[in-house]
């Protein structure tokens, strides 16, 4: 028999099975039987390993020590605590990895592939749902990859951070154009010196701080987040209703608020490049931050795919948590603030007295809607860019510039594109509106109420499918009539919103069309997020929910 060549106590590198990557592992002891090595890897997986898939640690360069790949970072924080059934419930889940990594690998390596994941040998289960809990873990790891791998073959993130500001700029040149049909396209560039002023940043920066300042201001409700992984519940402070009090008794001052209308380009420059430095800096400090800090998508590994899509899950300053302040606060009230400005600067302008009725309706409707968003502020917290995505360029982006520089499109077009109004269109537009946000409130709240409390006795008339994780599913009520309710209140108001502004061009449609292609994406996001959550029970909800937005339609 040949000696042994590796003893119980080595440290050596093992080979993650189904994969080309070696690990940091013990030698737990060897099956003479089975000629079978079983080893530890630092985040307490145990496995068996045959002796070609184990090397020795000295001189060995590999990724082990790589942030985002070691299975130290691999930890299941899922797992029992208590941990007695973790053996068996390690080799079933590296086992699934396996099977998983292989399937798409191709055939003449996948033979050999198999041939791993069945020597993993498994033991009975002790503990299915220990088994059951880590597996979603794997799965989400493994589309982690898939999602990484693409943005890194394709031009996604590269694309994406080029193109969105881009995209900024031209509806900025274009709304300024006396056509701003697409015959028209593209549109003059300004020279360089005309996207900088040092006024407007100053403006823009002093505009973040006095919402910093009354975001942190000791007022207001203290609301809980959802679970975290870790089973901690984050404290928010919800009172954007005292901020947006606070943002139009300063409006009401006198302040000359035209500038913005003038100022628009440069306005949008300086946002864009505090955006840039935050992503930057949150870039950074996401590196410092422990595993359980990161969300579980933009963890690539991937320098541009995780700046882009954002590392840290909940970026926080002490308490200050820039991911709720910068969706909430400085670009939501700002979005409020230049609709203002742009009907005073209608005002201006067309020489009126009082603003155009499409100018009052986008005006309205669009105040409406981030009112509402303040008031319920505390709805947010159960909303996939809290409860899921890291914060990184696209969120910050989105939220310090294409929220307020590309909303306000509609009331910029109308500065210098008078739309009259009838008053039965109105009426109609306005009724359109009201249908379009009770759809919206009374979904979210639904969603919201049930989600904070399943048990509360106002829902009880709800019929919901209990799920393998704990939650459970609202399948009648809002959610009953599609599987994102609030998707179709929130569409039906993008059409109000846009009706205003006519149809002679396709620019004030530009909200419409954008906010259809991100809601399709997002659904189809969360239905991926959804299934891969809750399995069985998910698809049971899609057999009996079956449109996903639009009733008989979508
Ligand atoms: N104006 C804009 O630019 C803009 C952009 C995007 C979104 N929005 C609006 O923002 C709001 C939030 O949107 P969101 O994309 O975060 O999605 P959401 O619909 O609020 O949240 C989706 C989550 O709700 C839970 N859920 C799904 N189906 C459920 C059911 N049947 N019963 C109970 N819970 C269920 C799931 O999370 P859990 O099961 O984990 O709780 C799912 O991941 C929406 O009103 C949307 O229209 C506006
Ligand atoms: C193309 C990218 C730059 C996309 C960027 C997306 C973000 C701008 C949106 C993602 C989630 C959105 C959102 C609101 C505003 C826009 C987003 C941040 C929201 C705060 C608007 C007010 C609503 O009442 C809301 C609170 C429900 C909503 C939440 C989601």
């Amino acid at each position: 028999m040949p000696p042994v060549k590796y003893q119980r106590g080595d440290t050596v590198m093992g080979r993650w099975p189904g994969s080309s990557l070696y690990y940091e592992v013990k030698v737990l002891g060897f099956d003479a039987k089975s000629q079978l090595y079983t080893v530890i890897y630092k985040d307490g997986t145990e496995l068996e390993l045959k002796e070609q898939d184990i090397k020795s640690a000295s001189g060995f360069q590999t990724r082990s020590r790589s942030r985002s790949r070691s299975p130290g970072r691999r930890r299941s924080r899922s797992r029992s605590p208590g941990r007695t059934t973790r053996r068996s419930s390690s080799r079933t889940a590296a086992a699934v990895a396996a099977a998983a990594i292989t399937d798409s690998a191709p055939s003449s390596r996948r033979d050999t592939k198999l041939k791993d994941t069945v020597e993993v040998t498994l033991s009975p289960l002790v503990s299915a749902t220990a088994s059951l809990s880590v597996i979603p873990v794997l799965m989400k790891k493994l589309e982690i990859t898939m999602i990484a791998l693409y943005f890194f073959l394709s031009p996604g993130a590269y694309f994406w951070l080029l193109f969105l500001p881009a995209w900024v700029l031209f509806l900025i040149l274009q709304v300024n154009l006396v056509d701003p049909s697409l015959v028209n396209f593209p549109p003059p560039l300004p020279p360089l010196e005309a996207f900088w002023d040092a006024q407007a940043l100053g403006f823009v920066t002093l505009w973040i701080l006095f919402q910093a300042v009354l975001y942190v201001l000791p007022v207001g409700k203290v609301s809980e987040g959802m679970p975290l992984r870790s089973g901690e519940r984050l404290k928010y402070r919800t009172n954007g209703e005292a901020d947006a009090v606070a943002v139009a008794v300063m409006v009401h001052q006198d302040v000359d608020l035209t500038y913005i209308h003038s100022h628009f380009l440069q306005l949008a420059t300086a946002s864009f490049l505090i955006s840039v430095l935050l992503s930057i800096y949150l870039y950074v400090r996401s590196r410092y931050v422990g595993q359980e800090q990161l969300a579980l998508g933009g963890n690539s590994g991937n320098v541009i795919y995780d700046f882009f899509k954002g590392h840290e899950l909940n970026p926080r300053i002490q308490d200050f948590d820039l991911k709720f302040f910068c969706e909430m606060r400085p670009g939501l009230i700002g979005w409020c603030l230049i609709n203002f400005a742009m009907a005073i600067a209608e005002m201006k302008q067309q020489g009126l007295d009082t603003p155009s009725n499409s100018m009052i309706l986008v005006n309205l409707f669009q105040l409406l809607y981030v009112v509402d968003g303040l008031w319920n502020e505390e709805a947010i917290l159960t909303t996939m860019d809290l409860m899921h995505d890291g914060f990184g360029f696209m969120l910050a982006f989105g939220d310090l510039v294409w929220v307020p520089f590309t909303y306000t499109i509609q009331a910029y077009y109308l500065v210098s594109h008078p739309i009259p109004l009838s008053l039965p269109a109105v009426i109609a537009i306005v009724i359109l509106k009201i249908i379009g946000f009770y759809i919206f409130r009374k979904s979210n709240s639904e969603k919201n109420a049930f989600r904070r409390n399943p048990s509360d006795p106002k829902l009880s008339y709800l019929k919901t499918i209990h799920t393998a994780t704990g939650k459970s599913l609202l399948v009648s009520g809002w959610w009953g009539v599609v599987r994102h309710p609030n998707y179709l209140g929130d569409l039906i108001m993008a059409l109000a919103w846009s009706l205003p502004c006519g149809f002679s061009h396709l620019l004030p449609w530009y909200y419409m069309i954008f906010f259809i292609i991100l809601l399709v994406h997002r659904d189809s996001r969360d239905m991926s997020e959804c299934r891969r959550k809750y399995g069985s029970a998910w698809e049971e909800y899609c057999r009996t929910v079956r449109y996903r937005i639009i009733p008989h339609v979508y």
